[in-house]
């Protein structure tokens, strides 16, 4: 079972100056049920995805529920920029109840086609990283059939893990949402298009490298990952944007070093850095096929004076103002 709950605007807060410079006086907290197509060109809408059951069937470490309110509580306190006509609003959080994990997926996936046919960009706050199940069925469901969704995973994991048991039962979890979309993906004779930025040799067995070969995953590895390599990283994303017809986006924060990201189940000690991921980032919305995006695993239990949750913060930040 999952729940349903609104965001109560106190959550932002920040320096009050009355001129809307900061986004806790921009953001306008919405009900989902009261979300209708806008006339303004440019529509945010911040959802939350509370759930770390995924997260505790995959053997990680549970808090990332928490991740939602962690980052809203940042994301108020910056400044604004945005022009008058560009609207961001909180459509509320998704929770996850009595471990049933798959109808937050699904109800998730609901959320994103609702607010893409309103004509809103959705950006999902996690939560484990099982909501790329969520995030990239709702897009499908929205964008039908026929049209090719490429997936840009910034992450150390390539989150392939088989989730059929040795029992005949499937077990899904947080590391397995990929798979579960390429089996869905070649059920439906449709192309399985993924792209991952940042895996790391050390936190991925062989048989993860293995499916990625057999699914044709095109990955980079942590150590060619780096702003010196920009040139080439960039002809590598615009040569896989120019193969698909729309673009989801997935940022786990773990990808990230644990010396900006600390706060998630699985740290990365030797991970990425900002700057090479922004730079990325600027690219794939350079493309015009960006259409959803979201940020999973963040864990407040485990963050160190609030960085990994201000680091949410500020990508989100960087969308809501570079996003063409
Ligand atoms: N979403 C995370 N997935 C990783 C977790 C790794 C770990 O817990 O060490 C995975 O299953 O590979
Ligand atoms: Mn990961
Ligand atoms: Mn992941």
């Amino acid at each position: 079972m999952s729940n349903y709950s609104e965001t109560f605007s106190n959550i932002y807060t920040g320096r009050p100056s009355g001129q809307q410079l900061y986004l806790h006086e921009k953001i306008s907290c919405l009900p989902i049920t009261k979300v209708a197509t806008v006339a303004s060109e440019k529509c945010f809408a911040l959802l939350g995805y509370a759930c770390d059951e995924g997260v505790k069937r995959n053997l990680g470490r549970p808090g990332a529920a928490n991740g939602p309110d962690a980052i809203r509580k940042h994301l108020g306190k910056l400044p604004n920029h945005l022009p008058t006509e560009t609207l961001v609003y909180d459509v509320g959080t998704l929770q996850c109840l009595e471990g049933d994990m798959e109808e937050t997926q699904q109800a998730l996936g609901d959320s994103i086609c609702l607010l893409l046919q309103q004509k809103h960009f959705p950006i999902v706050l996690g939560g484990g990283h099982d909501m790329a199940y969520g995030t990239y069925n709702g897009l499908k469901k929205y964008v039908g059939k026929s049209e090719t969704i490429g997936i840009i995973n910034f992450d150390a994991h390539f989150d392939l893990r088989n989730n059929l048991q040795d029992d005949g039962n499937t077990v899904n979890n947080s590391g397995t949402p990929f798979y579960q979309i390429a089996q869905d993906c070649i059920e439906n004779g449709s192309p399985f298009k993924y792209l991952c930025l940042g895996i790391r040799k050390d936190a991925n067995d062989r048989t993860l490298f293995e499916t990625a070969k057999k699914l044709d995953v095109k990955y980079v590895m942590r150590d060619t990952f780096r702003i010196q390599f920009h040139n080439e990283i960039n002809a590598w994303i615009n040569a896989f944007a120019s193969s698909v017809d729309h673009i989801y986006v997935t940022i786990d924060l773990d990808g990230f070093s644990s010396a900006y990201a600390p706060g998630v189940s699985a740290p990365s000690p030797m991970g990425f850095t900002p700057d090479v991921v922004l730079e990325s980032l600027k690219t794939i919305m350079g493309c015009g096929k960006l259409r959803v995006l979201d940020i999973a695993e963040l864990n407040p239990d485990f963050d160190r004076d609030d960085q990994t949750a201000k680091l949410a913060a500020s990508l989100v930040h960087f969308i809501l103002h570079d996003l063409p």
